[in-house]
């Protein structure tokens, strides 16, 4: 039986550790040896008959022959690898032959069998023959070399055949199929083991890949490392014609290398890229040589970008909304996450107390009925107008007609079944941390406008079971989780369902309602009109009926009330609205008013730059109103201080002499010279003069008849305290004429001044005193100079008068002074002062001329 070595090699022989081995153990144990080995594996005789046509065993008996050479000389070569290289080149030009270029894999060693299978059966049985006397007379030498350096393969075949026996049928399928793979095996693949075969050799995680193929028992040195076949870039076919070894060459050595199986740098095409959709298949369908290959594929395959794509700008610029898909489940509770201590689980409402009376009687209410139609195709009935939502019924066989596929309004029922599961999508909410709120409640998935999300469950009590409560067992607690259910019911969440941590906002994206459900009462969380997104967290207004101080909200919504505390109705939400909007608009209108005169200051610095260029002009509304109020301030000062002199002076608590020093000098100095007049005639010309032209001035420029009488009164008391001289006393009287005069001129003049000064500030506390201008400067120098010659004229008249008699001059010359003070009336004080001061000069010219 020539054949029968032959079979047993590609049986899971116990023993094979080497190809070489495997012969030698084939011939040298005897037939029922290896028909014990064989058993252990699945009966293929079939297929190994098939094998055996093959040039797989001619193939492997190869290193063998090489050996043994000499003892064959008829069918010598002498050079082995020259003959697979031959072999190997001529088989890949066979048409239909394929090549896994991605080295030693078990792909390549099961292709090596194609290239073996185009041996014709006489030189297998020739070369079996060769390989059983050969093995028979080897040399010591040659079969210690090769026991030093057991293949790859040979270990792997060596490790099948431990395994095989013991494996279940599934897992001998895999055996199987790596045995073909490294030839141990000649069994006719069938789908199933093709299958297997191909998971062996799929990708980077296929069995082959993941087996340790080192071997301790082997004592063998490291193998050299072995030279990457450089790529040439050619095309695979012309790549092939140059075969660089063979590749049993490349299974020896103790550690096998660990062959990637994609990648670009292991026979992958270079425009194959394997970030794209289709994964491995597609690309091993491109992979030029393998099983799946295509080569008009590949040859029609997109080149490999060099630089990264630029659409991305594209995005930079335009958006466009989007919406997560509705069934998106993204938890975000991350292992360790603090989780809520005290929480006592409850999922259904447990009654308590006296408010199971209240609970019975609230069943006992007769039940609503609705009268909705079946909806059309595809839509829902049930809707808004139905009577069982309006009166918080929800539906059911009982009391709608409609199925319950067609009724919208069957929340508790559709709650129910989707929590039936359990699954943590189905319930789609978790407890999070919340910051300053405590825990909270998000959603992991999306509800839709109005959907049920869960149901607030807890201890059922009555009102007065609750503020005993609060005021006992809660009284240092800072959470509350009491709600009103129905008239003198409260659900208290305090042990409940996980609806107790959704916390209040004053926008809200949920609601909770309350529905009756076959009666009874429940409470649940709704989503809000605008539906809830995955990540959102849940909130719904608490409108908390605080009775003690309202707990801060947090909410950080832009319209929160700012306290845990009822919602405003509609007339008190436009009020605040109002208010808001008022605040709103004021701090807007100072804000952009304190950003204008920033603007200004700025445009003033940048426009005078540092350091003084010269005057600028002032056109800015602003510094030209500050820099009249400065100086209305100054004037006020001025005025204010010299009217406080006056009025001390007045009342005596400072000398006159020292608020016109001046003036009495002068009068002084007068007062020595000697005056002769004609008294009588000098008398009364000098009151008049002084007296009249005092006075018409101070009407003309004070238009102030209380000051006017006052000085008119002066001046008549001036005019009286003038003594009538005697004829006796001449001299004397001339003497005390003299100082009277001039003394009373003197007092005129002051007066004259005090009053009408008086009389122009009580004016100027009235209203504005006229400012001075240029043309106004103009008329007081004229008038004063006026004044002067006017008092040269009435000095004149009065000389004339004194001497001729002439009281007409005296009157014409007091004419004039009055049209003087006219002239002056714009100039105020300063021109009455003038009048007065004409007056007296022209007393004392008149003295003076004497
Ligand atoms: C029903 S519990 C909500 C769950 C609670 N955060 C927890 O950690 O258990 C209500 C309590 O949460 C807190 N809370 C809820 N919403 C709040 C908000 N917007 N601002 C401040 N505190 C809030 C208050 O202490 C309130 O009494």
């Amino acid at each position: 039986m020539a054949l029968q070595p032959n079979s047993m090699t590609r049986s899971s022989s116990s023993d094979s550790s080497a190809l070489s081995n495997i012969m030698v153990t084939g011939v040298a144990e005897d037939d029922s040896v290896s028909d014990q080995a064989s058993a252990s594996t699945p009966q293929t005789s079939l297929n190994d008959n098939a094998s055996l046509q093959s040039a797989k065993g001619a193939f492997d008996t190869l290193d063998v022959i090489q050996e043994e050479t000499g003892r064959r000389p008829k069918r010598a070569r002498s050079n082995v690898s020259t003959y697979n290289v031959k072999e190997l080149f001529d088989a890949q030009q066979q048409p239909g032959s394929s090549r896994n270029v991605s080295g030693l894999t078990g792909r390549t060693l099961v292709d090596q069998d194609a290239l073996r299978g185009d041996k014709d059966d006489k030189d297998v049985e020739e070369m079996e023959w060769e390989a059983t006397n050969t093995t028979q007379r080897r040399s010591p030498r040659s079969a210690a070399k090769m026991h030093r350096r057991p293949s790859v393969k040979d270990r792997m075949k060596k490790a099948a055949s431990k395994v095989g026996s013991v494996l279940g049928k599934r897992s001998r399928e895999v055996m199987e199929a790596g045995k073909r793979k490294f030839g141990m095996s000649e069994v006719e693949e069938s789908p199933k083991a093709s299958k297997v075969l191909k998971e062996l050799d799929m990708g980077t995680k296929g069995v082959l890949d993941e087996m340790d193929l080192s071997d301790d028992e082997y004592d063998t040195p490291p193998p050299r490392p072995v030279k990457r076949a450089k790529t040439t870039g050619k095309a695979p076919a012309e790549e092939l014609t140059v075969p660089t070894a063979p590749p049993l060459k490349i299974t020896s050595g103790r550690q096998a290398k660990k062959w990637q199986k994609e990648g670009l740098f292991v026979g992958q095409d270079a425009d194959a890229d394997p970030t794209q959709k289709g994964g491995r298949k597609k690309l091993q369908k491109k992979r030029p040589g393998s099983s799946g290959s295509d080569d008009a594929e590949v040859s029609g395959a997109s080149k490999r970008r060099p630089l990264m794509p630029l659409p991305m700008f594209d995005y930079l610029d335009k958006s466009r909304d989007f919406i997560i898909p509705f069934d998106i489940y993204a938890p975000s509770f991350v292992k360790g996450d603090e989780k809520p201590k005290d929480w006592f689980k409850l999922n259904r409402n447990r009654i308590i107390g006296e408010a199971k009376d209240l609970w019975e009687k609230a069943e006992k209410l007769p039940a609503s009925a609705c009268v909705c139609q079946p909806p059309a195709p595809g839509e829902k009935g049930c809707e808004d107008d139905c009577l069982n939502r309006v009166m918080q019924y929800e539906c059911n066989e009982d009391n709608c007609n409609l199925e319950a596929g067609e009724c919208s309004n069957r929340a508790f029922a559709e709650l129910a079944s989707r929590t039936k599961k359990g699954g943590s999508f189905d319930c789609g909410v978790e407890v999070i941390k919340a910051g300053n709120r405590g825990f909270g409640v998000r959603s992991c998935r999306t509800f839709s406008p109005g959907q049920i999300i869960m149901e607030y469950t807890g201890e059922i009590i009555s009102e007065t079971e609750s503020q005993r409560r609060v005021k006992e067992e809660y009284k240092d607690k800072q959470n509350y989780y009491l709600m009103e259910l129905e008239r003198g019911l409260i659900i208290d969440g305090t042990k409940g369902s996980m609806a107790r941590f959704v916390n209040h906002s004053c926008a809200p994206n949920c609601e909770v309602r309350m529905m009756k459900v076959n009666g009874t009462p429940r409470m649940a969380v709704f989503a809000g009109d605008n539906g809830i997104m995955t990540g959102d967290e849940l909130t719904y207004d608490y409108n908390f009926d605080s009775l003690g101080i309202p707990q801060a909200c947090y909410c950080g919504a832009a319209t929160c009330r700012g306290y845990l505390i009822k919602r405003l109705n509609a007339a008190e939400q436009k009020k605040q609205a109002r208010e808001e909007m008022e605040r709103k608009r004021k701090a807007a209108e100072e804000a952009q008013k304190n950003a204008e005169s920033e603007a200004r200051k700025k445009r003033l610095q940048n426009d005078r730059g540092s350091g003084w260029r010269g005057w600028v002009a002032v056109d800015d509304p602003e510094t030209k109103e500050r820099l009249k109020a400065e100086k209305r301030e100054r004037e006020e000062a001025e005025k204010n201080s010299s009217r406080a002199q006056r009025l001390a002076a007045r009342r005596g608590s400072l000398p006159a002499a020292a608020t016109k020093p001046a003036v009495e000098k002068r009068t002084n100095s007068k007062r020595r010279k000697t005056v002769h007049v004609d008294e009588e005639n000098a008398e009364t010309e000098l009151e008049e003069a002084a007296g009249e032209s005092a006075a018409d001035a101070l009407v003309q420029n004070t238009a102030n008849p209380t000051t006017h009488t006052r000085t008119v009164s002066r001046g008549s008391k001036f005019t009286e305290e003038l003594p009538r001289p005697s004829s006796a006393q001449t001299h004397t009287s001339k003497i005390v004429k003299k100082t009277e005069v001039s003394v009373s001129t003197t007092e005129v003049h002051e007066e004259t001044r005090m009053i009408s000064e008086d009389a122009g500030a009580a004016n100027a506390e009235d209203e504005e005193p006229p400012r001075p201008n240029d043309s106004s400067k103009h008329t007081l120098s004229r008038t004063a100079s006026k004044g002067k010659e006017v008092m040269k004229s009435v000095g004149q008249a009065v000389k004339k008068g004194l001497k001729g008699g002439d009281k007409g001059a005296t009157r014409r010359a007091n004419g004039q002074l009055r049209q003087s003070s006219i002239d002056g009336q714009g100039v105020g004080r300063a021109s009455v002062g003038e009048a007065a001061e004409a007056v007296v000069l022209g007393s004392d010219f008149l003295r003076g001329d004497k």
